[in-house]
C-alpha cells in the first residue's frame, strides 16, 4: 500500500518539527496502529492546539514528540536534533496528563526541580511568580496529595513554564479546572508563547483553541490539515 502525500505546511524556522510519525499499540486482534504518520512544524511563538476524539492519539502523539516514547518509524526534531532519548527541559519541557509531580516535594519545590537542576539562578522568585499568576502562590508549600487534580495540574504547568524552554507541549491543560482558573492556565500559556516558545496543545476545550495562532486536528491518525 502507497503512504498517503504528506500536504502539511513546512514551516523553516521550525523549533519542534515531526515527520511521517507512525506508532502501533499492541490489541489482542493484532497491533493497534495509532498514528499513521504525522507531519507537523511548530515555529518560535507560535501557540499551536491539538484537537481530535478521545483515542485519537493525542497523547501518543505528545508522548513521541517529547521523547517519552519511540516512533515505529518517522523523527521528531526538537531545535534542530533529531531526538534519540528525550530532551533538556529547556528544549522541551511538558505537562503531561499524568502531570509526575513528585509526591515527596511540596508544589514550589516541584516547580522549581528543573531549575534547580541546572543551576539558574533566581529561582525561588521565578516559581513564586508563576505560581502567584497561576492562582497557587498560596499553595506552594503542600505536597502533590494536600491539593486538588486542578491545583497539582496548575504546579505541573508552572514547572515547564518558568523553564522558558524552546517548546512546551501541554497534554490537556484545562481538563481538571473549574471555570474560574482557566483564564490564567491561558494566560500563561499565552504569555511563554508570546515571549518565544513553541507550545503545542492537546485539548478538547473551544476556551484553549481561541488563543491558538493555529488550530490543528488529529483524524484516523494524520494531522489533518485540508482545514487549515
Ligand atoms: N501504551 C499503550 N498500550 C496500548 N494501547 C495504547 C497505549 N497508549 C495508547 N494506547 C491506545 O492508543 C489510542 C490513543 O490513545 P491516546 O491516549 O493517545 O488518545 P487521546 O486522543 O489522547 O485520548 P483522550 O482525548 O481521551 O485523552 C487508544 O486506543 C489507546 O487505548
Amino acid at each position: 500500500m502507497s503512504a498517503p502525500v504528506s500536504d502539511h505546511p513546512t514551516i523553516d524556522n521550525a523549533v519542534l518539527s515531526a515527520r511521517g510519525l507512525t506508532r502501533a499499540f499492541p490489541h489482542p486482534d493484532g497491533p493497534l496502529p495509532v498514528l499513521r504518520g504525522v507531519d507537523l512544524d511548530v515555529a518560535p511563538g507560535e501557540l499551536v492546539t491539538v484537537s481530535g476524539r478521545s483515542g485519537s492519539g493525542k497523547s501518543a502523539l505528545f508522548a513521541l514528540l517529547c521523547g517519552f516514547d519511540k516512533p515505529d518509524t518517522g523523527t521528531v526534531t526538537v531545535c534542530g536534533t533529531v531526538l534519540r532519548a528525550a530532551p533538556a527541559w529547556s528544549d522541551c519541557a511538558v505537562l503531561p496528563q499524568a502531570l509526575g509531580l513528585a509526591a515527596e516535594l511540596t508544589l514550589q519545590e516541584n516547580a522549581a526541580l528543573p531549575l534547580r537542576l541546572t543551576g539558574q539562578s533566581d529561582v525561588e522568585d521565578r516559581v513564586a511568580d508563576v505560581l502567584g499568576e497561576l492562582g497557587i502562590g498560596h499553595l506552594g508549600d503542600r505536597y502533590p496529595t494536600e491539593v486538588s487534580y486542578g491545583q497539582q495540574q496548575r504546579a505541573a504547568l508552572a514547572r515547564a513554564a518558568v523553564a522558558r524552554p524552546s517548546v512546551l507541549l501541554a497534554d490537556e491543560p484545562t481538563a481538571h479546572l473549574d471555570h474560574g482558573s482557566v483564564p490564567a492556565v491561558l494566560g500563561v500559556l499565552r504569555r511563554v508563547a508570546d515571549a518565544g516558545t513553541a507550545v503545542l496543545i492537546a485539548t478538547h476545550h473551544d476556551q484553549v483553541h481561541r488563543i491558538a495562532d493555529r488550530r490543528l486536528s488529529l483524524v484516523e491518525g494524520r494531522i489533518d490539515y485540508s482545514a487549515t
